[in-house]
């Protein structure tokens, strides 16, 4: 056969195995074949260029030699070898006589597996370099012209195949990642929907909203500080839909609900292979709050190990992915929040100084709702609300005892308790008129003084007192069981208390036995 057919058969044959579904690793052997037909080797490989190492990986190799030196996956650096100088160049390199001349990082090695010759080619595609063909024989000497130009148009239809296999790759791995970030905002952004009102107005809880105010159009770390359901989450939103950052994504982790060994991978990210299940490069939630904010909720619940890494994340903007070889620089601002005791937990060690500094900037206390009661009728009227339309039971009402009942209750769970009280109120009531049962409120007992109360106003506090007490009486007023005597009263004096304070016996309230109106 005439030496051009041979070479155009070849070329045609090695096309159609490219062509074929399967990967190059697999097809090598197929390949290297056909190409030994044109020009016998000894040694056949690829390298692909690595871009975050700067390095060549050796991707494919048949080797005939007894004592491979540069198998499967070793990897060479750009700088200094030949591979390095075929990608820089985009042009072939031979070195015909490598026993009597080493010039690259490689051929020490090739001289040991006792190689004489090595042709290395660039695989292009459009001007860009993925990394090089590999052919080298025992046999020195100068190849024929004519079966270079062969390997290189084998070469670039090897590039061409690689290049369809490499953008099969990313978008398959671009569009699992766009689904699991499209599944993580979705949910995100169900849970926060109803989160965007603040409601409050003491003079403590407004202290608080105008430090939101202030500090959001910086971009400063936040802490928040104060007691589990006090609304640290619901202002660590706000924070950010106050921000200029309000368009981006507002990331939440907790770090409390997230298993130890899972949290920095949950944080940082993980490449492909970077632990056993790690089947695919994940992104972190930093990468995905990059150019928005990252809510560290339960921050005094982070692992010792994770908290260096962080401190490392806050100080320089890079992330390390797990199993990465380059820091990623992300653009993110974190507000943290925590009911723990920081200061508390440093003394016992479970919490590092210097990362407690890092986040102390601009700390805010959000006070617990047993020293802001002002602001308990507005928030159980707005859940009331916000809970009679997710149930469907639109224009409900609480009844007058019912209000007195939440105002002193100390409620330990906070705001998130009365919410929870409220829901369980509206189940409960079977008309528009919603009651609050005692046994709503399990352990509800007067203040103590260690938590002292901040009324609405003397006269509420009054008022929500003695109507207790009536009722506890069945509105009876006089003798040894009446409400008059057990507030040290004068029964007329109550009576007029009454009166002024607008407290009347609610039409709801069936007479008992010794009901008689006030007697
Ligand atoms: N000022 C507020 N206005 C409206 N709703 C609020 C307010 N404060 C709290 N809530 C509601 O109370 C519940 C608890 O609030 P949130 O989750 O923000 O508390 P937290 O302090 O972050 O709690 P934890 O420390 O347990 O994470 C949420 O459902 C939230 O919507």
């Amino acid at each position: 056969m005439q030496r051009a057919t041979l070479n155009f058969e070849t070329l045609l044959e090695v096309t159609n195995a490219l062509n074929s579904q399967r990967d190059i690793e697999s097809l090598w052997r197929v390949i290297a074949d056909q190409i030994q037909k044109v020009i016998p080797w000894d040694r056949a490989g690829i390298t692909l260029y690595e871009p975050s190492t700067d390095s060549f990986r050796f991707y494919a190799v048949i080797t005939n030699m007894a004592t491979p030196a540069l198998a499967h996956d070793s990897v060479i650096p750009r700088e200094g070898s030949a591979v390095g100088w075929v990608y820089d160049n985009r042009r072939l390199h031979i070195r015909e006589d490598l026993q009597q001349e080493q010039v690259f990082l490689e051929d020490g090695y090739y001289v040991r597996e006792g190689l004489g010759r090595m042709i290395n080619l660039p695989l292009l595609v459009r001007e860009h370099c993925l990394g090089t063909l590999n052919i080298g024989s025992v046999q020195p000497g100068t190849p024929d012209p004519d079966d270079c130009k062969f390997l290189q148009q084998v070469a670039t239809q090897i590039a061409y195949a690689i290049d369809h296999v490499q953008a099969y790759q990313q978008i398959k791995q671009l569009s699992e990642q766009l689904r699991r970030e499209n599944e993580y905002l979705a949910a995100e952004v169900k849970a926060s929907r109803d989160l965007r009102l603040v409601v409050g107005t003491s003079p403590s809880f407004t202290k608080v909203v105008d430090l939101v105010k202030a500090v959001a159009p910086t971009d400063t770390t936040v802490l928040l500080l104060g007691e589990t359901g006090t609304g640290k989450e619901v202002l660590a939103q706000a924070l950010h839909d106050l921000s200029t950052r309000c368009d981006k994504p507002f990331i939440r982790v907790n770090c409390a609900a997230l298993p130890s060994g899972l949290i920095e991978s949950e944080l940082f990210g993980h490449e492909r292979g970077a632990f056993t299940g790690a089947q695919l490069r994940r992104p972190g939630r930093f990468e995905l709050a990059h150019t928005g904010t990252l809510f560290l909720d339960e921050i005094g619940e982070m692992p010792m190990e994770t908290q260096a890494k962080l401190l490392r994340v806050l100080q320089d903007g890079m992330v390390d992915r797990i199993g990465g070889t380059q820091p990623l620089a992300v653009d993110v601002r974190v507000i943290a929040a925590t009911n723990a005791d920081l200061s508390a937990a440093i003394r016992q060690g479970t919490f590092r100084a210097d990362l407690y500094y890092r986040l102390h900037i601009f700390p805010i206390s959000v006070p617990p709702l047993r020293e802001r009661r002002e602001d308990i009728p507005l928030l159980a009227q707005h859940f009331l609300a916000q809970i009679g339309t997710k149930l469907k039971r639109p224009h409900l009402s609480f009844d007058a005892q019912s209000m007195a009942r939440l105002l002193t209750y100390n409620w330990p769970g906070n705001v998130r308790e009365l919410q929870n009280v409220i829901e369980r109120a509206i189940i409960l009531s079977h008309s528009s008129r919603v009651t609050v049962e005692e046994m709503l409120l399990p352990i509800a007992k007067p203040p103590s003084n260690q938590h002292a109360v901040t009324p609405v106003n003397l006269g509420d506090l009054e008022r929500h007192h003695i109507t207790e007490v009536l009722q506890r009486t069945k509105w009876r007023i006089y003798g040894d069981q009446g409400a008059a005597h057990l507030l040290g009263l004068n029964p007329e004096t109550l009576r007029s208390r009454l009166r002024k304070l607008g407290i009347r016996r609610p039409a709801t309230d069936a007479p008992g036995p010794h009901a008689n109106p006030e007697r």
